[in-house]
């Protein structure tokens, strides 16, 4: 059942009994879920830089875009139930209760009913993938790997699932120059969607908007992919003077055929939720009104299924593709290696800066 104004009245007033300070963070995406669900899209104009208080709330309202009032209700209903909830345990130490994991800066990961949780955390910059994130995405993927949960989820926060590599990485270029950020670059790529291809239990996209780049390539490394049917899949890697990595070279052609494939990776086509679902990258794709709803029901039913079998599954679908998949992730990071260097890849890179360019 979808909340209620009466239901978001009660969260407005358990807000105000939480036993744990939530934090600035949580505090400003309370604030902006809160104006979405009662007054729709950000309305006002964008606070001065020295206004910072008012300008960060002004950011996280206007990141939830058009983000519909419902789902907005219902986000933040669910927002403090797990808040509450969190409080509690940190308390009374239930155990099994949920539990949100310290220690991430751009991510909130969190373990209850046997689903640890990912979600990506930088709203106002759409879920795009900073170097601290793409670290602490590794980092999460190895713990929730031996945690005791039976699936993991991916997911992101806010109006997008995720807008691809953070393409102001490329400004903190290290001493020895460009070649050298290429190169770390590259590695931390290569490290990153190898802990996609290793992670030994069912992981799960639940994709709550538009996807782009490498947000979208990495699909086809997950077990099942549900979708909003708000959500696009995007990737201009020509548009940016990229090649394809996250393994979508391999995983695409197969997904879909080769044909298809080229129009996404090489012609950068973008497509709906329900064009992603046809070609075999999306599972399912659900009304965005009753996504959350619906996804979480059957995750949390899914998890109760015995976990040793569930990772036992999983390895038999996907053993036998691992070899291959980790020889083309190392093909593809080393030919982006050059793209990062091309002018290609910079003048596109500098366009984006200096908002000449919107995919
Ligand atoms: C270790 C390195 C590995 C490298 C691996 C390579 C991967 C390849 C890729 O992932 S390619 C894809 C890269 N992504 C993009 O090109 C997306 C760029 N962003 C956009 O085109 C748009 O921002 C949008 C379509 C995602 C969203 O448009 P919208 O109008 O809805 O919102 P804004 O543009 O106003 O976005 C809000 C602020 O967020 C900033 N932002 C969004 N995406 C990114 C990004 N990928 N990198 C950096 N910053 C991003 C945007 O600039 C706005 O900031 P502002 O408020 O300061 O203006």
């Amino acid at each position: 059942m979808r909340a209620s104004l009466k239901d978001l009245e009660n969260a407005v007033n358990q807000v105000k009994l939480l036993k744990k300070d939530p934090g600035n963070e949580v505090k400003l995406k309370l604030y902006a879920l809160y104006k979405q669900a009662t007054e729709g899209p950000c309305n006002m104009p964008k606070p001065g830089v020295f206004d910072l208080i008012n300008k960060a709330k002004w950011e996280a309202w206007n990141a939830l875009g058009s983000l519909p009032e419902e789902t907005a209700r219902q986000n933040y209903v669910d927002l403090v139930s797990s808040l509450s909830s969190s409080s509690e345990s940190s308390s009374q130490v239930k155990p099994g209760a949920d539990k949100e994991h310290a220690g991430y800066g751009t991510l909130v990961v969190t373990s209850e009913d046997g689903i640890t949780k990912i979600m990506l955390n930088r709203p106002t910059r759409k879920n795009a993938i900073s170097t601290q994130m793409y670290q602490e995405i590794i980092l999460a993927l190895k713990a929730a790997s031996q945690d005791d949960s039976a699936i993991t989820v991916l997911t992101g926060n806010g109006d997008f699932y995720c807008s691809g590599n953070d393409l102001t990485n490329v400004t903190d270029t290290p001493l020895g120059g460009i070649e050298e950020k290429a190169k770390n670059s590259t590695n931390l790529l290569r490290d990153f969607v190898a802990s996609f291809i290793d992670f030994p239990k069912p992981l799960i996209a639940v994709v709550n908007g538009p996807a782009v780049g490498i947000a979208v390539t990495l699909l086809g490394l997950f077990d099942i992919v549900y979708a909003s049917d708000r959500a696009t899949f995007h990737t201009p890697f020509s548009h940016l003077g990229l090649s394809p990595e996250g393994c979508s070279s391999y995983t695409f052609p197969k997904i879909m055929g080769p044909t298809k494939a080229t129009e996404m990776l090489t012609f950068g086509k973008k497509l709906t939720a329900r064009e992603a679902c046809a070609q075999g990258l999306v599972t399912e794709v659900f009304p965005d009104a009753t996504f959350q709803k619906e996804v979480w029901t059957r995750l949390t039913a899914y998890a109760k299924l015995p976990s040793n079998v569930l990772r036992i599954s999983k390895q038999v679908i996907r053993n036998r593709e691992k070899e291959k998949l980790h020889s083309v992730n190392v093909e593809e990071s080393s030919i982006i290696q050059g793209r990062f260097l091309s002018e290609e890849s910079m003048n596109a890179v500098m366009n984006f800066l200096s908002k000449r360019a919107k995919l």
